[in-house]
């Protein structure tokens, strides 16, 4: 039986910089676990950023597991937890405990009780000992994996990945993989990597801001391959 779709576009434009980089885009997305691929420049960011509502569109509807973006904006970063390429973008704090501290903090646990909650928080992740480390000393894949622990603690219905991989070792990046294979939530993961989509229920090609492509992962993966080979 066919799924009512969490999220939902419908005719969403959006410009930046005066160039349009989404264009008149409508798509119903109910699966839980979702690719989107496309070349450089091609919307991808643009597109995950109206989901958690860093971007807003001028033109179109934008639904989010029941929020509307336009109008409940301010709802949706507790709803859809948004894993940035770049850690440093993500990283506020000056230790593991302080930033967990604060993720459980943004999802509504008082402050005292966060403070106290941020190991065991950890503990659920096999990374208790991390609480005292100072983040600038952790690793580039170990920041990245702080980044999710940090937005899986505030219990996100849905999670965003843009780019996780691209400066991680390929341990690191299996170690990723899996996290984020064993959640309940619905992810969508952008990604350059093509071999990250195995196991997904599809996989979503954009270029120059419109849909190209957009089935089971292993057909707009090979339509997508083949595009790429005519260009080179
Ligand atoms: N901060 C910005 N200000 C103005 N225009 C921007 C900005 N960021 C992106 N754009 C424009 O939006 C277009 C789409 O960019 P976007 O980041 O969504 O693409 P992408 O598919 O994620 O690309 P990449 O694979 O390189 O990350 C770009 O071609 C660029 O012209």
């Amino acid at each position: 039986m066919p799924h009512a779709p969490l999220i939902q576009l419908e005719n969403v434009t959006l410009t930046r910089g005066g160039r349009v980089v989404l264009d008149d885009l409508s798509l119903d997305i109910a699966e839980r676990r979702v690719g989107l691929i496309g070349t450089n420049g091609s919307g991808k960011s643009s597109l995950v950023r109206l989901l958690n509502g860093l971007l807003a569109a001028e033109k179109g509807r934008v639904t989010v597991h029941g929020l509307d973006a336009a109008t409940q904006a301010g709802e949706l970063p507790r709803k859809v937890g948004f894993i940035f390429q770049n850690p440093d973008h993500q990283i506020i704090f000056p230790t593991v405990a302080e930033e967990i501290a604060f993720s459980l903090e943004q999802a509504g646990m008082p402050r005292r009780e966060a403070a106290k909650e941020a190991v065991p928080a950890l503990a659920r992740f096999q990374r208790a000992h991390w609480a005292e480390r100072p983040v600038h000393a952790l690793s580039e894949g170990e920041k990245q994996f702080l980044c999710i622990i940090a937005v899986l603690v505030m219990r996100p219905a849905l999670v965003i990945l843009d780019e996780p991989f691209s400066s991680l070792d390929l341990p690191t990046r299996r170690r990723l993989e899996s996290l984020v294979a064993g959640l309940e939530q619905q992810v969508i993961l952008v990604a350059h990597e093509l071999d990250a989509f195995e196991g997904y229920d599809r996989v979503i090609w954009l270029h120059a801001g419109r849909l190209r492509g957009d089935g089971p992962p292993e057909a707009v993966i090979a339509a997508y391959r083949a595009f790429a080979e005519a260009l080179a």
